[in-house]
């Protein structure tokens, strides 16, 4: 029997959980054009963030790949992170009203915090097929969330540049390597690295909703 790809497996094991993600509030709300500022606002404030610390995660996951393709893939997706969080601050903060006061003022939300702390930690002690692993939902969710919003979305959304970056065949470029990366690393992994990289995914996979519903709620810590 030819075993199946750990993408596939983890995609199946994960079904549930990313049909609660395409349905959320947020995400409904911004396919339709009806999405709150100050929802977005938190979001893109948290986002900023969250793509500085996704940065450093790719940075090490690069640091720690078994060849040379590996190390230019991660570099690589550290770089376009950084230029992606670039461009929150020169165009979306501008667009929809957060001041670099406001930015350096919100901190991380407790659930960006859980997020980042989780890829952070990942990527500093486990070795490399988990570190894989605990990024691929990152590029994946939002590549299948981006394409599915831009098949609902509507004229004149005021969210639409940010639908295009992850509706986008670029990024879609980019999802498949890694989940090629993720499957080829998998395939010479030892059975309990393998239970690791599933529990990694589904762990990031959770995150990546707990993100999106905390931007719905403005969730902040308490005072
Ligand atoms: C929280 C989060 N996850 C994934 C992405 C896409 O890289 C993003 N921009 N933000």
């Amino acid at each position: 029997m030819i075993d199946e790809p750990f993408s596939r497996a983890a995609w199946r094991r994960n079904e549930t959980l990313y049909e609660r993600i395409r349905t959320m509030p947020f995400n409904m709300a911004l396919a339709a054009g009806t999405l709150e500022a100050d929802r977005f606002r938190h979001y893109i404030i948290q986002d900023a963030h969250y793509l500085t610390a996704f940065a450093r995660a790719l940075a090490i996951a690069a640091a720690k790949a078994d060849d040379a393709n590996g190390i230019v893939q991660f570099a690589e997706a550290a770089r376009v992170a950084i230029v992606v969080e670039r461009s929150l601050h020169a165009d979306y903060f501008v667009r929809f009203g957060v001041s670099q006061e406001a930015f350096a003022a919100a901190g991380l939300s407790p659930a960006c915090h859980h997020y980042v702390s989780f890829l952070l930690a990942t990527a500093h002690a486990e070795p490399y097929p988990v570190v894989l692993a605990a990024v691929l939902p990152c590029f994946w969710v939002y590549a299948e969330v981006g394409q599915d919003i831009h098949r609902r979305t509507v004229a004149a959304n005021p969210y639409q540049a940010w639908i295009d970056t992850y509706a986008g065949e670029d990024f879609a470029a980019a999802v498949a390597a890694v989940i090629e990366t993720t499957d080829r690393a998998a395939g010479r992994a030892a059975h309990d690295t393998l239970e690791a990289m599933h529990a990694a995914f589904t762990r990031a996979m959770q995150l990546e909703w707990m993100f999106w519903d905390s931007a719905w709620r403005l969730e902040r810590w308490p005072d």
